[in-house]
C-alpha cells in the first residue's frame, strides 16, 4: 500500500503514539491539578500496539515517538519499545518523557531499541522547576539526562515551554548549559488548550523574541533536513548544543506537517487540535484486520485540514496535551 499523503501533498511518515494518559507531574500548562482518572480508560494493550505499528509501517511510517501522559509510567514500557523495534520498517524509535525514570532505565531502554529521547525541563532553577511542574525532581531529571547521554542515544533533546512570568528570564542559564553539553534545546510556545484563554493570555510568550536575541548573539539558522519537524533550529560555533524554536502561531508552521497521532485509547488524530479522534481500536484486535485498517487510514487522510485553527481560539477536543501526547 502506498505512503499516507493528504490533499495538500504532505506525506506522513512520523507517528506519535500515546500509550497512557496518566502522569505523575502537575505542569501548570498541562495538568495543573494532576491526572484525574476517568474510570473508563483502558489503554492500548501490547498486542494492539503491535497491530497498530504494523499497519502504520505498511503506509510509510518510519519514525515512532512513544508519548503520553508520562509514557514511562507504563510497567511494560520496555516491552513496548521492543515491540516497535521488532518491526524493521521503523527506522527511528523515540520517546518524550518528563525524565523522572531516566536515570535508572536509560541503558535498558537503549538496549531495547530506543534511539532518541526528548526530556521536558522547563527551568534550570530547581525552585522554578518545582513551581512549574509541581514536583521537586529537578536533580533526578538532570541525572537522568546525564545517563541518557552516557547510554549512547543518537539524540537527546530538551523541551522547555516558554512561560511569561515563570521561565522568561532563564535564557542565559540555558545557553550556558549547552555551551559544553551536546543537546538540542527546544523552546516551545505555549499553545492554548481547554485550560482556557486566561491562562494562555497571561503566560504566552512569542518565540520570535528569543529568535531575535539569538540572531543578535551570533546564532545562525540551520536549513532543515527533509524529514525535520516544525522546529526552527539555530547553532553557534561556541556552543556544542543547538537551539530549536517551535512556534505554532507563526505563518506556515503547518506547511511541513509530517506527523499523525494515535491516542492511548486508540483514536487517530489528524492534527494536535482536531475536533474528533477516529476510533481505530475495533481494527487492532487481529492481524487479519490489517488491510481494513490501512484502508481506514487512507480514507481519513483525505480529511486532514491544512492547518490548526488556534488563531481563532479553536483548540479542538484536546482538553490538555497529556490526553494526546503533545
Ligand atoms: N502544533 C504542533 N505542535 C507540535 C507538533 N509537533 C510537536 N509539537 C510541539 O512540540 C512539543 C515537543 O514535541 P516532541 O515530543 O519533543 O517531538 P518533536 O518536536 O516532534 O521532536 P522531533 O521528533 O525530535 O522533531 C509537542 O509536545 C508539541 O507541544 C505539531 O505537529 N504541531
Ligand atoms: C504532553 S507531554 C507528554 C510527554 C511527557 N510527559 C513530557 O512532559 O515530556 C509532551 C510535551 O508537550 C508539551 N506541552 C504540554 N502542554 C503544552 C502546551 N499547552 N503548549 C505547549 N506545549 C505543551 C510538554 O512540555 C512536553 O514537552
Ligand atoms: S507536560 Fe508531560 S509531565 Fe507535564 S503534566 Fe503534561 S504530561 Fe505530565
Ligand atoms: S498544528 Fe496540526 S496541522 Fe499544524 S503542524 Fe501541528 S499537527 Fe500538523
Amino acid at each position: 500500500m502506498s505512503q499516507l499523503q493528504d490533499k495538500f501533498g504532505r506525506r506522513f511518515h512520523y507517528l506519535r503514539m500515546s500509550v497512557t494518559d496518566v502522569c505523575n507531574f502537575k505542569c501548570t500548562y498541562c495538568l495543573p491539578d494532576g491526572y484525574r482518572p476517568d474510570g473508563r480508560s483502558k489503554f492500548l494493550a501490547l498486542s494492539e500496539i503491535e497491530n497498530l505499528v504494523a499497519a502504520f509501517s505498511e503506509v510509510g511510517t518510519q519514525k515512532i515517538r512513544i508519548t503520553g501522559g508520562e509514557p514511562t509510567l507504563r510497567k511494560d514500557f520496555t516491552d513496548i519499545i521492543r515491540a516497535v523495534a521488532d518491526n524493521d520498517k521503523i527506522k527511528t524509535i523515540a520517546t518524550t518523557t518528563n525524565g523522572y525514570r531516566l536515570e535508572k532505565h536509560a541503558k535498558e531502554w537503549y538496549d531495547a531499541g530506543l534511539r532518541r529521547i526528548n526530556v521536558s525541563v522547563d527551568s534550570l532553577d530547581p525552585k522554578m522547576f518545582y513551581q512549574i511542574t509541581g514536583e521537586n525532581k529537578f536533580d533526578e531529571v538532570m541525572r537522568g539526562i546525564d545517563a541518557a547521554l552516557e547510554a549512547g542515544f543518537e539524540r537527546v533533546k530538551i523541551n522547555a515551554v516558554l512561560l511569561k512570568g515563570f521561565n522568561d528570564k532563564d535564557l542565559p542559564r540555558f545557553l550556558h548549559w549547552i555551551k559544553h553539553t551536546p543537546i538540542d534545546l527546544r523552546f516551545i510556545e505555549l499553545m492554548e488548550t481547554g485550560l482556557g484563554r486566561d491562562y494562555f493570555q497571561a503566560h504566552h510568550l512569542a518565540g520570535a523574541d528569543i529568535k531575535s536575541q539569538l540572531v543578535e548573539q551570533g546564532w545562525s539558522y540551520d536549513q532543515p533536513a527533509a524529514d525535520d519537524g516544525p522546529a526552527q533550529n539555530f547553532s553557534h560555533e561556541d556552543h556544542k548544543g543547538r537551539i530549536g524554536l517551535i512556534m505554532p502561531y507563526e505563518k506556515n508552521f503547518c506547511a511541513s506537517c509530517n506527523r499523525l497521532r494515535v491516542s492511548a485509547n486508540g483514536k487517530l488524530h489528524l492534527c494536535l487540535f482536531t475536533e474528533n479522534g477516529v476510533d481505530l481500536r475495533d481494527l487492532l484486535q487481529h492481524e487479519s484486520q490489517r488491510a481494513e485498517l490501512v484502508e481506514r487510514l487512507h480514507g481519513q487522510l483525505a480529511q486532514k485540514s491544512e492547518t490548526h485553527f488556534l488563531h481563532d481560539g479553536i483548540t479542538g477536543v484536546t482538553q490538555h496535551l497529556a490526553s494526546i501526547g503533545g
